[in-house]
């Protein structure tokens, strides 16, 4: 490895957006490099490149999208201190490296290239048409704080760039929905992309890929979880009362939300294809979910008791005989990925599950997995703080009041709005609950392991068997 890939695997596992935490760097290899208005630091300030990164753990490969900013070596500014990747020698001269994205200089170089349209070379810069006006620069950026997947940049309360960390070939879900949704209260407007080519996965040439969205900043936004979490804790510090008669009730809330839920779904099958699946396909989707299972057990034993429930609830879905109509998704939706403002609830990210190669994610899917993503996040706010409290017995009727009464209310809304009813679709539903609540199981193993046994202690829950947290072996 060079001494730039080797500074990159030590620090990038370090990183929140790192998918492969837990498991062994095997080797780095940077596989595209690319200078974005100069690589080398000049009298106009810092260099940047932007770096295809692939990480080899596992015997598997994955790839990263990573900016360096580059300086004179022990030239980084303070203020940079840390993000700092480290020193070494390129192109013979000795430079610190760090993470762009941290560097409002050059972040601001990102935003002119797109303003400009910069749509040449191996890094293209996009812009698009609508609105009319042009994209406002010189806004220093901020990076956004949080539990993420990628990397958010939020520009003068105008824009967010949302760089995205780990790249598949093609197109990133979260562009072309977003662009499918243009215009739509319940979506942020995009404006632009950067884009550049990255070899096929299996070979087969190379393929322009997203790898930055640039899209309107919702200033009034509040994230979903927050206000959830706000009417749980509300709720725990009056134990006896319904969650309906709180003060922090949440339900309007859950059932606008569903509300929402139900015109971007119509909006996306509007806008893009739909299908019916075969009895056949329906097979194909319970076996994957089988597979998703088997995957999961092998890393978290303390899952094996729940196995043939879950396994019994796939083999019903697959047997299910009404056809089911399939349309472009979310694919990752949970409270999180909602923000209440001013104008009512806005979607954000609609990438789908980071984990999962593209191609699978842009396939089409029922609604029902979105509405039993929302679902499975509303036992996670009910439950999450639970965790540690010297409460839990008490508390844990408390939270399962609060997840029935906003799912109910939530499913209530979506049906109003003329979605389908969820709770019709019983069987259909339970299946996408448990297959969530498996990625959970490996989401929170390798990212959050004291959050395990929230979807464990669903997974019991819902198959009707003792509390995981009593019976479950750390994981692997
Ligand atoms: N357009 C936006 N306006 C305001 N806040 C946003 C916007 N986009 C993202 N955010 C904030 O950033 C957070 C993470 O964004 P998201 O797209 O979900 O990234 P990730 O894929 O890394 O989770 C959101 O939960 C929200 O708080
Ligand atoms: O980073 P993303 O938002 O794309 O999604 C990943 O991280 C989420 C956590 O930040 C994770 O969501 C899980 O935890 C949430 C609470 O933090 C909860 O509301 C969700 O229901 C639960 O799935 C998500 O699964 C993961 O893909």
């Amino acid at each position: 490895m060079t001494q730039l890939e080797e500074l990159l695997a030590r620090w990038m596992p370090r990183q929140r957006w790192f998918a492969g935490k837990g498991a062994p760097v095997e080797r780095v290899l940077i596989e595209r490099e690319h200078p974005i208005g100069g690589a080398d630091p000049g009298p106009h300030g810092p260099g940047m490149r932007a770096l295809v990164v692939a990480v080899h753990q596992r015997g598997g490969r994955a790839r990263y999208l990573v900016v360096i900013g580059l300086c004179a070596k022990g030239r980084l500014r303070d203020e940079l201190a840390h993000c700092a990747i480290g020193a070494c020698t390129l192109g013979g001269a000795q430079r610190t490296v760090y993470d762009a994205l941290h560097d409002p200089e050059l972040t601001g170089r990102l935003l002119r290239c797109i303003a400009r349209g910069a749509g040449t070379g191996p890094v293209r810069f996009r812009r698009l048409p609508e609105p009319a006006e042009p994209i406002a620069t010189g806004m220093r950026s901020l990076v956004h704080t949080g539990e993420q997947s990628n990397t958010t940049l939020v520009f003068g309360e105008r824009y967010v760039l949302k760089t995205f960390r780990r790249l598949w070939p093609g197109l990133n879900p979260d562009l072309e929905l977003n662009r499918a949704l243009s215009g739509s209260p319940y979506a942020a407007r995009p404006h632009g992309w950067i884009e550049l080519d990255i070899e096929a996965d299996g070979g087969g040439g190379e393929v322009p890929t997203t790898v930055a969205m640039l899209q309107q900043y919702l200033r009034s936004a509040t994230d979903g979880w927050v206000l959830a979490a706000t009417s749980v804790r509300d709720l725990y510090a009056e134990p006896g009362t319904p969650p309906g008669e709180a003060g922090g009730d949440f339900a309007g809330e859950a059932e606008r939300l569903g509300a929402a839920t139900a015109e971007v779904h119509r909006a996306l099958a509007r806008a893009l294809p739909t299908d019916v699946l075969s009895p056949g396909a329906l097979r194909g989707l319970a076996d994957a979910m089988a597979h998703r299972l088997e995957t999961a057990v092998e890393q978290v034993p303390g899952l094996a008791p729940y196995q043939d429930a879950l396994r019994a609830a796939y083999d019903d879905f697959a047997r299910v005989e009404a056809p089911l109509p399939v349309q472009r998704v979310h694919g990752d939706y949970h409270l999180g990925q909602v923000v209440r403002t001013d104008r009512g609830w806005v979607l954000l990210d609609f990438e789908g599950e980071p984990a999962v190669p593209v191609a699978e994610r842009r396939r089409p899917s029922s609604p029902l997995r979105d509405i039993a993503g929302m679902l499975r996040s509303f036992d996670y706010a009910a439950r999450h703080q639970m965790i540690g409290s010297a409460d839990e017995e008490a508390l844990a009727p408390v939270a399962r009041a609060w997840a029935r009464h906003n799912r109910d209310a939530f499913c209530a809304g979506y049906a109003a709005a003329g979605g389908i009813d969820p709770e019709k679709h019983a069987v259909v539903l339970r299946a996408f609950e448990y297959d969530k609540a498996v990625y959970e199981v490996l989401y929170e193993a390798h990212n959050r392991p004291t959050w395990l046994r929230i979807p464990l202690d669903s997974i019991a829950s819902l198959a009707g068997s003792p509390r995981a947290s009593e019976r479950t072996p750390p994981p692997r």
